[in-house]
C-alpha cells in the first residue's frame, strides 16, 4: 500500500497482515521502480495524491501508468477520497482494477483486496495455460519434436514419414518391442491432413476374441448381455482420422478375416445391427512379429498383409543406432530428475560407458525404465554402473557380438577378469548375488569391480 498518510498505512497493515503472506507499506511513491525490481506484487493499493495540499489526483495517475508499464500483471486499486469519483473513473480507464473510497471500513478493505488478489491469481493461471498451449502448439509444429534421434538410421525413417504422412496410404510399421512404433504412428497422424481428427489406437494383442468385434465395430443395445446401450466401435470413432492397429501380428485367423472384410469395404456393421456404416479412416498397423514368415507358416493371411502394407517402415533396434543412446539417456535423465525432484543426479563416466555398450534388447522402453529406476533408487548425486540393473538376455548380446568382430584374444588378467564378470552376470540374468557366488567374490567386491570395468 502506498499512501503519504502514515496512520492510514499503519491501520491497513494491521487489517491486512493476518490475511496475506506479505504486506508492505510505503509512503514514498518514488520507490515504486525499486520495489518492483526487488519483488513481485499481486496487488498494489495506490493513493491519488501524495504532496500535501494536492487534490487533482495527477500523481496517482502518473504512478498508476508507471506501475502498468513496469509490472503489467500487478493489479492496482486506487485509494480515493470521498468526492474524487471522477478521478477514480479516469484511473479505471488507465487500467486500475478497482477503487476504495477513504475512510474505508475494515471489511470493505479486506474484501476488495481479497477479490483483486483472487482475480490476479486467476489471470496468472490463464496466462500460464496460454503459454503452455503455445508451447504445445510449437511442439506440434516441430514434426519430430518428441522422437529423439540423431542417427542416420532414424533419419531415413523421418524421411519416409515426411513422404507418406500426407497421403492416405496404409502404413505398416515393423520393429522390435519398444523401438517407438506408436510414436512414429502418432507422428504420421500429426503431419497428415487428418491431424485435427482423432487418432484411435487399438491394442489388438490385449483384446479378447469375444470382445474383438464389439470393440472394433461397435454394438447395438441388447446385442448381448452387457450391451446396455448403442456403442460405436473404434473404426467409427476414428472416422475422419487415423486408426492405429497395434500388435496386428497377434490376431487369430478367424478375426483376421473379419478385419480384412472391414478394411476392404471400409464399412463396419455394429454387432446386432442390420446395416453397415461407412467409415473414412487412415490405417496404420504395427507389429513386432516377422509377418512375412508368419504368412509362410500359414498363421497370417497374405491378402491381409497386402492390404495393410502399402508402405512399410522398419524401425531399427536401438543397438543399431548407438548415436541415439547418449541423447536418450540425457533426455530421460532430465525428465526423471524433474519428475522425482532430484535435480542434482548425474551419471558418472563408467555408468555412461555401461549404457553405451549395452545391447538394449528392450530398446528405448528398456532404456527409459532403466534410467527412471536408477533416478528413483539413487541415494547419491552420482549414478554408478551398479545403479543400472541391465538384465539383457543373451540373445541381445549375441546379436551385438554377431554384428561386431570379436576382439583378438588377450591374456591380460584384467581383460580376462572383466570378461568373466560379464559372462557370469549374463549367465545369471543380472542376479548379482548368484554371479558373485559363481565368481567366488563377495557382492561388494563384485560391485567394485563392475564399477572399475564400467559394467
Ligand atoms: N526416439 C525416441 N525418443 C524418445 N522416446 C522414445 C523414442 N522411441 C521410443 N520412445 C519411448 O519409448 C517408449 C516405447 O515407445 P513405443 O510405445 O512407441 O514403442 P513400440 O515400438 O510401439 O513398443 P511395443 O512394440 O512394445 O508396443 C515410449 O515411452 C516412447 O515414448
Amino acid at each position: 500500500m502506498l499512501d503519504d498518510d502514515r496512520d492510514v498505512l499503519h491501520t491497513a497493515r494491521l487489517i491486512l497482515k493476518p490475511h496475506f503472506a506479505h504486506v508492505q507499506t510505503e509512503s514514498d511513491p518514488g520507490r515504486i521502480p525499486d520495489l518492483l525490481r526487488e519483488a513481485h506484487y499481486d496487488v498494489v493499493l495506490l493513493d491519488m495524491n501524495f504532496t500535501p495540499g494536492a487534490t487533482d489526483g495527477k500523481e496517482g495517475l502518473y504512478w498508476l501508468r508507471k506501475l502498468r508499464e513496469l509490472a503489467p500483471e500487478t493489479q492496482v486499486v486506487m485509494n480515493t477520497a470521498y468526492g474524487d469519483i471522477a478521478i477514480a473513473v479516469e484511473a479505471m480507464k488507465e487500467g486500475a482494477i478497482d477503487f476504495l473510497v477513504k475512510p474505508w471500513e475494515k471489511e470493505k478493505l479486506l474484501t476488495t483486496v481479497r477479490n483483486v488478489y483472487e482475480l490476479s491469481r486467476a489471470r496468472r493461471e490463464v496466462a500460464q495455460l496460454k503459454s503452455r498451449e503455445q508451447m504445445w502448439q510449437q511442439d506440434l509444429d516441430r514434426p519430430f519434436a518428441e522422437i529423439i534421434s540423431q542417427s542416420p538410421a532414424m533419419e531415413l525413417v523421418f524421411e519416409a514419414i515426411r513422404k507418406v504422412a500426407d497421403t492416405n496410404a496404409n502404413v505398416l510399421i515393423l520393429g522390435e518391442n519398444g523401438t517407438g512404433k506408436e510414436l512414429v504412428a502418432r507422428a504420421i497422424h500429426r503431419q497428415s491432413g487428418r491431424a485435427a481428427a482423432p487418432f484411435i489406437k487399438v491394442d489388438l494383442g490385449a483384446i479378447s476374441e469375444t470382445l474383438f468385434e464389439s470393440e472394433l465395430f461397435g454394438h447395438r443395445k441388447g446385442a448381448f448381455t452387457d450391451a446396455k446401450e448403442d456403442r460405436p466401435g473404434r473404426f467409427e470413432l476414428a472416422h475422419g482420422g487415423t486408426l492405429f492397429l497395434d500388435e496386428i501380428g497377434n490376431v487369430s485367423l478367424p478375426l483376421q478375416a473379419k478385419l480384412l472384410t472391414a478394411l476392404q469395404s471400409r464399412q463396419v456393421t455394429r454387432v446386432g445391427a442390420n446395416h453397415p456404416t461407412s467409415v473414412d479412416i487412415r490405417l496404420i498397423c504395427a507389429t513386432n512379429q516377422p509377418l512375412y514368415e508368419r504368412v509362410e507358416e500359414g498363421a497370417f493371411r497374405q491378402d491381409l498383409l497386402y492390404r495393410i502394407n502399402t508402405v512399410e517402415l522398419s524401425l531399427p533396434p536401438l543397438r543399431e543406432r548407438p548415436e541415439d543412446v547418449p541423447l536418450l539417456v540425457a533426455h530421460y535423465l532430465d525428465l526423471y530428475r524433474r519428475k522425482y525432484q532430484k535435480a542434482e543426479v548425474q551419471l558418472d563416466a563408467a555408468a555412461h560407458e555401461k549404457l553405451l555398450h549395452y545391447a538394449w534388447p528392450g530398446n528405448i522402453r528398456e532404456l527409459q525404465h532403466a534410467v527412471e529406476r536408477a533416478v528413483i533408487m539413487s541415494e547419491q548425486r552420482l549414478l554408478h554402473p551398479a545403479d543400472f540393473l541391465l538384465t539383457g538376455t543373451a540373445a541381445g548380446s549375441a546379436t551385438r557380438r554377431a554384428r561386431r568382430p570379436e576382439p583378438p584374444p588377450s591374456y591380460h588378467l584384467e581383460t580376462l577378469e572383466r570378461e568373466a564378470i560379464q559372462k557370469a552376470i549374463e549367465k545369471h540374468r543380472g542376479n548379482l548375488s548368484q554371479a558373485a557366488a559363481e565368481l567366488g567374490l563377495g557382492r561388494t567386491t563384485l560391485y567394485r569391480k563392475m564399477e572399475k570395468y564400467g559394467l
